[in-house]
């Protein structure tokens, strides 16, 4: 088994370019992780740097790569802390400077991050805790999107569980078109990119802080997207600082809530939009999941959690409200078997919930009131 010190070790003879310095002594290197064969370290990093540092990387990388008993070594440049702070330092406060990830240029305009090329809206799928729906959401939603004609993308930024290789019904290693750049798997008409199809299963919750930050960065600008109308963000659960800061490297056209519509979710959910507001990313609504439930053999409509909650703190919040999704054994059985309910049933009741979500932010991101299901044709007698 590699040892941590082993690793430190073989990095003090990757020096930096500019002092001279060792990197293992510079106080740059994050916490080294070593599962198993894999070894991951991230470098800190001021964003103006980052084309001097990759050199650095790409070192450190190797260094790491031939120690004996290492498999895979992964290096990443991150411009999460400040350099010099310690691995252990507290996050600068993330709300008085936009987190600038690495490689993005320092004059990008403040706060927004910069955009993705091709990619025309990025939206994020958030809520305040986790297991709410969240993932459902974001996929029904891209899903629903697509069907209204959109050309669609998913990205999992959920990068501590991320569900959407399962709920796509997806599998496999993402495939290198040039250098760093990956193509995007694609089930259903939705390009789909995930932490998941990169590491193992039980990988990712060794996957912390800076790193996450950068595998997020890597995720929106090295990937294949090609021309999208809509880039679905699938973010972490919950309100923290590494929520915000996603928030604010992640250039976003606006932000869906999902909550259920117990209060304790309810106030969840509106941190979550306290946080989209504070980074100035426009609310595009909140969506109640399990809302009701009917009972399949005598078709009563049970409110479990108290339905309605999500509507009136909408409006109290004054944002819109785009809808409500019964909590539904069949929707639950097909994410969980990668046959995702829009894809499937499209036209089925609750499909048609997701149509519609889907129909109001498509028309809050282009400022249209326009109508992506089509009416029926109009039919002229003459
Ligand atoms: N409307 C619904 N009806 C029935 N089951 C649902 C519904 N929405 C979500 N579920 C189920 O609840 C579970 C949690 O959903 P999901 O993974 O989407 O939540 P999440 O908020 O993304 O969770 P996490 O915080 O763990 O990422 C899944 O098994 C999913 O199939």
């Amino acid at each position: 088994m590699v040892t941590r010190e082993e690793v430190a070790r073989a990095l003090e003879k990757v020096l930096l370019p500019a002092s001279g310095q060792s990197l293992t002594a510079s106080g740059r290197l994050s916490d080294i992780v070593v599962a198993g064969d894999k070894v991951m370290v991230a470098i800190a990093i001021d964003p103006t740097e980052a084309p001097a540092m990759e050199p650095v990387r790409a070192a450190a990388q190797s260094a790491i790569g031939g120690i004996p008993g290492v498999a895979q070594a992964l290096v990443s440049l991150t411009a999460d802390r400040p350099p010099g702070a310690a691995a252990t330092a507290a996050r600068p406060a993330p709300s008085t400077q936009p987190h600038v990830a690495p490689g993005r240029p320092t004059n990008a305009p403040s706060p927004k991050a910069a955009t993705i090329p091709g990619v025309k809206h990025v939206i994020a799928v958030a809520s305040g805790k986790g297991g709410v729906g969240k993932s459902t959401t974001a996929c029904n939603l891209a899903l629903a999107l697509a069907a209204n004609g959109r050309k669609v993308g998913i990205l999992d930024a959920d990068i501590y569980g991320p569900s959407l290789p399962k709920l796509f019904g997806l599998s496999g290693k993402p495939r290198v078109v040039s250098g760093r750049t990956l193509a995007p798997l694609e089930n259903f008409g939705v390009k789909v990119m995930s932490i998941g199809f990169m590491v193992e299963e039980e990988t990712p919750m060794i996957w912390r802080g800076p790193m996450v930050m950068s595998a997020i960065t890597q995720m929106l600008r090295e990937v294949a997207w090609g021309e999208l109308d809509v880039l679905v963000v699938d973010m972490p659960p919950g309100t923290g600082d590494a929520q915000l800061t996603m928030a604010q490297a992640t250039p976003l056209a606006g932000a869906v809530i999902v909550s259920t519509p117990q209060d304790l979710a309810l106030i969840d959910a509106r941190r979550g939009v306290a946080m989209f507001k504070k980074t100035e990313v426009p609310i595009l609504g909140i969506v109640e999941n399990m809302s009701y439930f009917i009972a399949p053999d005598t078709g009563r409509r049970y409110d479990i959690f108290g339905h309605g909650g999500a509507r009136a703190e909408a409006e109290r919040l004054g944002v819109p409200f785009l809808g409500e999704v019964p909590l539904d054994m069949d929707l639950r059985a097909r994410s969980d078997s990668g046959r995702p309910l829009v894809a499937t049933v499209p036209d089925s009741p609750h499909a048609l919930v997701y149509r519609d979500i889907a129909r109001q932010v498509w028309a809050s991101l282009t400022g249209t009131g326009d109508v992506t299901i089509k009416p029926p044709p109009r039919i002229i007698i003459e």
